[in-house]
């Protein structure tokens, strides 16, 4: 029996941002595992259109779901969706809702965050900090709670270069930051970011970094610990491989490449790609949260989930086996054939830039006027250029982390949650991992069918003749315009002329001796 699963039987567990690519795989691994939890609350809001109850009921009714309905037929009655939005004072939640979270909860995986790396330096802080702060104030006036998990980054600390699990201070305290963006406006803020934000990449790290902060600070009454997942990819395993529903990190670039829009990436295609399938993250919450509940360490822990020190992989391996998926599965559509380059040096990534992503678009969008339909490649390609942009920073660098505690966790299980809740990354085999992962992208993300792979095929085989086709044009046209303007070319043309004509004559004279 796995003692993880009985934990979380007949528990009250409290989950922010289970709408999130996450927090969904969580929920799901918890009723998978122990269908016996009494109920998990989740903090939701209204989107696009949908109340949370249709949120609520999409999720449940998604693929992702479809096991779980299988071991608790019931789990629509042990999920209870409470209205919050995150961004507001005490969260938005009713008197009677808050009365039920404060004397029921036993356990809090904190989730939610503002992900976006280009978020405004208030929301960024709104969501990252001070929401955490206001939950870690509410999870201190809950008397049944027996731990706070909390989800950060393994990037919080990207401007160091080895990082241990501790936390490190920020060079401004989290309460000041809070309390002048009361009365400062957003004009001054927007101002005051990048300095605030020093040598961290973006506004998402830094508040992540602030979040833990918080963490550290707000902790005294609390049993908290900290997870740091780095980039969190597609399922490994569980509850079927390859599942992925977000555009975020790598999944929106494994599109734009089979696509055939993205070609060239600014990347070192010797630093190490850290992912971290998704499950795998799972996994090591629920372990970390039964451990931090049983075993009340004296500190706040923080655990890496991270596969570089233990499994590595690199851009370039990972880069091949993206394009040597898409050569057996390739997806429907595609723009041109996908193929693409890594390269770290700034004039060869221009060069790419202009000559493989922003000319096709040009000509494409050209073809489009003049067939009288509305441009609209340009701008797919500069929004797809915008986001390789922005993570540019992530494929060029590589970080060591280290992860004592989570080899001291996986050490502490028992065989059987070994097995139930794997996180040992060294088991993961990237080839067979990266192959599910671009099909997953397929499915589950685009919806494709696989019916269609043998017409998509034939569309790449017509992408490679028109490729050719055009090449040959162009070679033709450039060739001629020299030949009318260069006497060196004029005389390069008519030796090879000469040449290529003298060779079929002997050609031809010896074939005609040996008859
Ligand atoms: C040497 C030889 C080599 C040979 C082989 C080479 C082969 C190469 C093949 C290439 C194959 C690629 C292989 C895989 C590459 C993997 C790269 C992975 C990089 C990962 C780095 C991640 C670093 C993560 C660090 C921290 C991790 C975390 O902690 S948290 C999560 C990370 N957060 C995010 O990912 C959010 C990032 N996104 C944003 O911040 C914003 O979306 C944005 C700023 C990028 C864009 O904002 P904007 O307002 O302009 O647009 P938005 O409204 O959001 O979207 C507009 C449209 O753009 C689409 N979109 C959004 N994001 C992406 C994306 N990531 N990729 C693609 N498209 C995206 C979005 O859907 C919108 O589309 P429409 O709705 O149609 O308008
Ligand atoms: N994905 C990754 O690569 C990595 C993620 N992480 C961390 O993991 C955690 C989860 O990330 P992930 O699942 O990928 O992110 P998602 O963007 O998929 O999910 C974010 C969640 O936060 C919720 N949320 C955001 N704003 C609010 C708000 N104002 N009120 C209520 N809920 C809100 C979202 O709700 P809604 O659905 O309503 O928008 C959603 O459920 C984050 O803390 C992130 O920093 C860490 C490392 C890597």
């Amino acid at each position: 029996m796995s003692m993880i699963a009985a934990f979380y039987g007949g528990k009250s567990i409290l989950i922010t941002g289970a709408t999130g690519f996450l927090g969904k795989v969580l929920m799901e691994k918890l009723f998978r595992t122990s269908p016996d939890l009494k109920v998990i609350y989740i903090l939701v809001r209204p989107k696009a259109g949908q109340t949370l109850q249709q949120r609520v009921f999409q999720i449940l009714n998604s693929k992702l779901f479809e096991k779980v309905k299988e071991v608790c037929p019931n789990v629509h009655e042990k999920i209870r969706a409470i209205y919050a939005d995150l961004s507001q004072n005490d969260f938005a939640i009713s008197k009677e809702d808050m009365q039920e979270l404060l004397s029921c909860t036993n356990i809090i995986f904190h989730c939610a965050a503002t992900v976006r790396f280009d978020d405004t330096l208030r929301h960024a802080v709104q969501l990252n900090v001070t929401a955490t702060r206001q939950l870690l104030l509410m999870a201190s006036q809950m008397p049944k709670l027996e731990a706070v998990i909390h989800i950060s980054t393994a990037y919080s600390n990207c401007n160091l270069k080895h990082i241990d699990e501790v936390i490190y201070p920020c060079p401004v305290e989290p309460k000041k930051i809070i309390d002048s963006l009361e009365w400062l406006d957003d004009a001054i803020i927007e101002e005051i970011a990048p300095k605030l934000i020093r040598d961290w990449p973006n506004i998402y790290t830094y508040t992540k970094a602030l979040g833990e902060m918080v963490v550290q600070q707000e902790s005294r009454s609390l049993t908290i610990a900290i997870i740091r997942p780095s980039i969190v990819g597609a399922t490994w395993q569980e509850p079927f491989p390859g599942w992925v529903d977000n555009i975020n990190g790598p999944n929106g670039l494994i599109i734009a490449a089979g696509k055939g829009f993205l070609r060239a990436l600014k990347a070192a295609p010797k630093a190490v790609a850290d992912l971290i399938p998704v499950d795998t993250v799972v996994n090591l919450m629920l372990a970390v949260g039964w451990y931090t509940a049983v075993h009340r360490p004296k500190s706040t822990l923080v655990y890496h989930s991270t596969s570089g020190n233990l499994n590595p992989c690199n851009w370039h391996k990972m880069g091949v086996q993206v394009l040597a998926t898409f050569e057996k599965i390739p997806l429907e559509r595609a723009f041109r054939r996908p193929y693409a380059n890594f390269t770290s040096n700034n004039f060869t990534s221009q060069y790419w830039n202009a000559v493989s992503h922003q000319a096709p678009a040009i000509i494409y969008d050209c073809y489009l006027r003049l067939t009288g339909r509305k441009p609209r490649m340009t701008k797919v390609m500069n929004q797809i250029l915008r986001t390789a942009s922005m993570l540019e920073y992530f494929l060029n660098r590589s970080w060591e982390w280290s992860t004592y505690n989570t080899e001291m966790l996986m050490s502490e299980l028992s065989p059987e949650d070994q097995r139930v809740f794997n996180f040992d990354v060294r088991q993961l085999n990237w080839l067979e991992y990266i192959e599910n992962y671009v099909l997953g992208v397929k499915k589950y993300l685009l919806k494709e069918d696989m019916a269609g792979i043998p017409e998509a095929k034939q569309h790449l085989k017509r992408l490679r003749n028109i490729h050719y086709l055009f090449n040959t044009a162009l070679f033709l046209i450039v060739w001629r315009l020299l030949i009318a303007r260069s006497q060196m070319a004029r005389n390069v043309w008519f030796f090879i002329v000469s040449f290529c004509y003298k060779f079929l004559s002997y050609f031809r004279a010896s074939s005609t001796l040996k008859v």
